[in-house]
């Protein structure tokens, strides 16, 4: 097609992608759909600028065509991450701070939005947390930390409830998850959503069709929209116009970005991501870190990350937990943690230091000739 021809198919700029058959949503519009879909006073309109202004870096490399779909789902996402904070701030479920003696509690006026308190859990007699408590706050990251086998995945699949603790409270989205149903636990899934290792896609439909699922789920899309909200989000995550393709044609970190796009079409308040740079290159692996500090910046996004990677904790982490030995040895700020003068901690940094990509390796002994 010449350059100067008009594509059928293209949508166009002037109508609502989102409500086809509207003009484009003004922001008295936007205002007033996102209040009503969320319940939220009409006087937040300042609050949308700001986030839509905020939400602009995290589209900057989607194309023109589907940038104003993105645009405008994230705005929604990020407007109801900012009234879910405030409602669990408000919540007068959070029971303090028990459990987390001698934690820094420097920002801790607000109520956590996931926290343990002294969570225990075995499998058969292996003992795999003794008694852990830790928070995170919404719209902050926790890094949990902490070698091979402490429990830091058992940690992540705790919270979303696919495993139960033999002890201890757990709240999740400011509410104790103990007593809820299968039923009430998938809402909570809907605002706490987890990021796998292995992306965890269905192998057997396409890319497009994997991060579609939650938007069909909701029912009120449609097809066009849907597709449209797709392709953005590909494009926004770095795998742009790979919709078609299945998730078995695609590498690690491209299926993490696909997980992190399928993650964001479900609109969540907290995202857990279980090693997100593990076994990519370091390119991809900033790329990811880079995406992940995004998404918690400009969606208020709260996270918690399990990584093995200090630099990637050093970049996002508000607080960090390092479990050993099935404790929560540290609890603090990252500052706190460099100061900590704890012999184990010590020692699993400096073991870091040695193994941190990017530098060099110590030296391997020179083996004998024979
Ligand atoms: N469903 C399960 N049944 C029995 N044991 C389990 C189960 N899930 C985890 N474990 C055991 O619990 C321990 C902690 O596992 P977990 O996956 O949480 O470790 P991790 O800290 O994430 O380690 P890594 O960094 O190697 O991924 C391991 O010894 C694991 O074998």
């Amino acid at each position: 097609m010449a350059a100067h021809e008009e594509d059928p198919n293209r949508p166009d700029p002037h109508q609502d992608p989102m409500h086809p058959g509207d003009p484009l949503t003004s922001d008295a519009q936007l205002e007033k759909r996102v209040a009503d879909t969320h319940g939220l006073p009409g006087d937040e309109m300042t609050a949308l600028e700001r986030m839509e202004a905020e939400i602009e870096p995290l589209v900057e490399n989607v194309s023109p065509d589907l940038a104003p779909a993105v645009e405008e789902f994230m705005a929604e996402t990020a407007l109801a991450n900012e009234a879910e904070s405030a409602a669990v701030a408000d919540d007068s479920q959070f029971s303090g701070t028990a459990g987390l003696e001698g934690a820094s509690f420097a920002t801790a006026e607000v109520g956590p939005y996931i926290s343990f308190q002294h969570v225990c859990k075995s499998f058969g007699d292996f003992v795999v947390l003794k008694d852990v408590s830790f928070f995170v706050n919404p719209g902050e990251t926790l890094c949990i930390l902490g070698r091979s086998g402490v429990g830091k995945s058992v940690s992540l699949q705790i919270i979303m409830g696919f495993l139960k603790p033999d002890s201890g409270t757990v709240l999740v989205a400011g509410q104790e998850i103990a007593g809820l149903t299968e039923r009430e636990m998938q809402q909570v899934r809907q605002k706490v959503t987890m990021v796998f290792q292995s992306g965890a896609l269905f192998d057997s439909i396409t890319v497009g069709e994997n991060v579609a699922f939650p938007l069909r789920e909701r029912g009120d899309m449609r097809e066009d929209q849907i597709l449209l909200v797709v392709r953005g989000l590909l494009e926004m995550v770095g795998v742009a116009g790979m919709e078609d393709h299945l998730p078995s044609d695609l590498s690690t970190g491209m299926k993490r970005s696909v997980a992190i796009a399928r993650a964001l079409a479900a609109q969540p308040s907290a995202v857990l991501y279980d090693e997100p740079t593990t076994m990519v290159d370091p390119l991809m692996g900033n790329l990811l870190c880079e995406l992940i500090q995004r998404l918690k910046t400009q969606l208020h996004l709260t996270s918690i990350v399990v990584t093995h990677d200090m630099r990637f904790a050093e970049k996002l982490a508000d607080r960090v937990v390092f479990l050993h030995e099935g404790r929560a040895r540290f609890f603090g700020t990252m500052e706190e943690m460099r100061a900590s003068d704890d012999p184990i901690l010590c020692e699993f940094l400096a073991m870091d230091e040695l193994v941190l990509p990017g530098r060099p390796m110590p030296e391997a002994p020179v083996e004998k000739a024979l």
